[in-house]
């Protein structure tokens, strides 16, 4: 479930009376996503906005301060021919408001599904939009801090604490001197723009073999387009529970990305540790949220050792993984 806030058909009306879309006609909480709130609205319409927004209210890890930099790339990407709904602003100008001191901001509706079991065609596609975003990006003039980096990947597995890892699984204690290694080796100097950082399948929509969008740029940041590239690859390439590698799915989401943007010797030779540095970002991340979530709450925790087995993939593989 993702509708964190209830809204009133008043405070909805009154809402979308503040944009020039027309009167609100419905809106229906949307069940997928963890983060935020989101809505499917749909209205009288006006001839410069179309009729279907998706309303998202911002619940949980997204800061105020860093909302003007996400909806500035939004509109950004997708004025310069990127898969990616632009925001709709409001009768003064601004991308998003406040509803009793929660963000709010209304986004063009994109159709297409996100799937489960990516195809190499899929895959494909998927890279070819995520190297023009990375080209389109470098002309964007927003910046921001990777907040989840290699090195605060380790701090956050330190403050969990051995006994809570182990308690979630006890294999999981291994990635606390897993993530020293690959901190240790972690290159700070690739090619970098701005990128989005945690493109799994569940935030493409895709229409057959095409991207429709990518949505949920909430983790986007400035670093490392090649561990972009990484990230992309760890989420697509196997199934959900990391033990089984789909080679052509990998294969063809690189080549998809190289028919845009050639990787340098440099970055390919990178790869593998960029790939494990991106496993342990979601090792992390999966291990706090799952420490900190009830067992009976609402959210469905997400299993960090799936990404634990990504990463044992990767260094068992190297380079054999992007072959
Ligand atoms: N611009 C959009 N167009 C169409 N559907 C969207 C759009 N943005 C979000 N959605 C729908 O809302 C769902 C949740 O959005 P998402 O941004 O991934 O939420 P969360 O940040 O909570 O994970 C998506 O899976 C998709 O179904
Ligand atoms: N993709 C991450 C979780 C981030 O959640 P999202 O719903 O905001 O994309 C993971 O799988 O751990």
């Amino acid at each position: 479930m993702a509708v964190y806030t209830h809204l009133s058909a008043e405070d909805l009306a009154e809402l979308i009376a503040q944009y020039d879309v027309g009167r609100l006609v419905s809106a229906k909480g949307i069940a997928e996503g963890v983060s935020n709130s989101n809505w499917l609205v749909e209205t009288t319409g006006s001839a410069s906005a179309g009729t279907r927004f998706i309303l998202t209210m911002y619940e949980r890890r997204i800061e105020i301060e860093d909302l003007p930099f996400f909806l500035a790339l939004l509109d950004f990407l997708s004025a310069h021919d990127c898969p990616v709904p632009r925001t709709i602003h409001d009768r003064q100008g601004s991308a998003f408001r406040t509803i009793d001191g929660k963000a709010v901001a209304l986004i063009e509706f994109l159709p297409g599904v996100s799937v489960d079991h990516p195809t190499a065609a899929q895959a494909r596609a998927v890279g070819v939009a995520l190297a023009r975003v990375h080209v389109a990006a470098r002309d964007f003039d927003g910046a921001r801090t990777n907040t989840l980096g290699i090195a605060e990947s380790r701090r956050v597995l330190e403050a969990c604490g051995e006994v809570a890892l182990a308690a979630i699984d006890p294999r999981l204690p291994a990635a606390l001197a897993l993530a020293a290694d690959v901190e240790a080796q972690w290159p700070g100097d690739l090619p970098a723009s701005v990128i989005h950082s945690d493109l799994f399948p569940d935030n493409v929509l895709m229409l057959g073999a095409d991207v429709s969008a990518l949505i949920d740029f909430y983790f986007a940041c400035t670093d490392a387009m090649a561990y972009d590239l990484a990230v992309t690859h760890a989420a697509w390439s196997f199934d959900k529970a990391g033990e089984t590698f789909s080679e052509d799915v990998g294969t063809a989401l690189v080549e998809g990305y190289e028919s845009i943007r050639t990787l340098s010797a440099r970055e390919r030779a990178c790869l593998p540790i960029l790939a494990q540095g991106a496993c342990l970002r979601f090792v992390a991340s999966r291990a706090e949220d799952w420490i900190g979530t009830p067992a009976d709450a609402l959210v469905t925790r997400k299993d960090p050792m799936a990404f634990l087995r990504r990463l044992d993939f990767y260094r068992a593989q190297g380079t054999a993984a992007f072959a």
